[in-house]
């Protein structure tokens, strides 16, 4: 399974729009993605990568296949839903699941779309949504913490590691804080507490809704979004998802013209695409040749046997080397050619980690 963001908010801001228009990209470049599938509440969308044009021209490529990111919209939350309103508990359930959270906030005025809370208030919403997911956390970890504690004086070490991660997620929480805020003393506590799936602990990415007329600039809402994420540490993007539904109804080649004359330089869904892919700290390396230029994604640090593996886990078991050429490498000199007479095809071995834009050519024994 791949990398999903899950796309949360309060009702009536605008999260089908944005994901009905994820989910249209998706169908419309499905023809194009061999594996590309699409369920009811989930979309596999191509993470947009200016490279692979280049790549592909280099390499004559019949084909560009970018690599894909998931959307699942969770629909469903209401204040009340870490008590089980609304939809609350499979809400939290599908939270637990997807490895980042897009947070949509409305940040448009119309009188005509009810906001549920009757005011315009994106950071209010926010709070909202983020003290019904403390509040799940804060009652699992008051639960799984003493529980482990326990264990631990009974001498079992790793609960008794579990349990001191945990606690510290559970400090904050008991402060109002989310539990991404935790500082793991090291890898061990690291493990532990993204075992723990806590809510809070997932990467929040803040998207601002904005109106039609503010989608190149921000307004005031979004930019109160923008103080609110810098201090978090989260990020934040500007879109109208009542453009992004009408840019996708379009056809490809009238797109740019509509967005230019908007002061768009590329639709909000390409940033919201390639914005989800930073947060999740994943990287890209490329395969390159005749058929086909691909674009394949691996965690930061993952190591050359880990990227073959993407490809297929017999690669990564069979694994010898990778013949590896950095992105400017291969652009500058011409090729995996010219890359490999200048020296700068590098034959790596299983312990090196995998740089962004690597164009590899994995050797396996199977
Ligand atoms: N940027 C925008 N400017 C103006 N109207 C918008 C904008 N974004 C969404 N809308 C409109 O707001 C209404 C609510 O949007 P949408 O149904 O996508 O919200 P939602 O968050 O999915 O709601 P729910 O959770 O209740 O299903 C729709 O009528 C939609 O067309």
């Amino acid at each position: 399974m791949g990398f999903r963001c899950g796309i949360v908010g309060l009702p009536n801001v605008g999260k089908s729009t944005l994901f009905n228009a994820l989910t249209e990209t998706a169908a419309a470049q499905a023809a194009n993605y061999p594996f590309c599938t699409i369920e009811p509440n989930v979309g596999n969308v191509g993470v947009p990568d200016p490279r692979m044009q280049q790549i592909a021209d280099i390499a004559g490529s019949q084909k560009i296949i970018e690599t894909q990111l998931g959307f699942v919209d969770i629909a469903g939350l209401v204040r009340g839903a870490s008590k089980g309103e609304g939809l609350g508990n499979q809400f939290l359930a599908n939270i637990r699941e997807v490895d980042a959270i897009v947070h949509v906030l409305r940040c448009f005025e119309d009188d005509d779309i009810t906001h549920v809370e009757g005011r315009i208030d994106p950071v209010a919403d926010a709070e909202t949504v983020e003290t019904e997911l403390m509040l799940a956390d804060l009652e699992s970890l008051e639960r799984r913490v003493p529980n482990l504690a326990k264990k631990g004086q009974g001498g079992d070490k790793d609960a008794k590691a579990a349990a001191v991660a945990l606690q510290k997620a559970l400090d904050l929480l008991r402060e109002g804080k989310p539990a991404r805020l935790a500082v793991p003393a090291d890898a061990d506590e690291k493990r532990h507490l993204a075992q723990a799936q806590l809510l809070t602990g997932k990467p929040v990415l803040y998207v601002c809704n904005v109106d039609e007329g503010s989608a190149a600039t921000g307004n005031a809402f979004s930019a109160r979004v923008a103080d609110m994420a810098k201090a978090q540490g989260a990020g934040a993007v500007v879109i109208s998802a009542a453009i992004e539904a009408e840019i996708v109804t379009m056809a490809p080649e009238d797109r740019p013209e509509y967005l230019e004359a908007l002061g768009l330089a590329e639709t909000g869904l390409a940033r919201i695409i390639r914005a989800g892919y930073e947060l999740l700290h994943l990287l890209t390396f490329f395969t390159a040749g005749p058929k086909e230029t691909r674009a394949w994604t691996v965690e930061k640090g993952a190591t050359a046997p880990n990227a073959a593996g993407v490809i297929h886990t017999d690669f990564e078991k069979g694994f010898i080397r990778a013949e590896t050429i950095a992105f400017a490498d291969f652009v500058a000199l011409g090729g995996e050619a010219k890359a490999r007479e200048a020296g700068k095809l590098r034959a790596e071995g299983k312990t090196y980690v995998v740089q962004d834009g690597d164009v590899m050519h994995f050797l396996h024994s199977n």
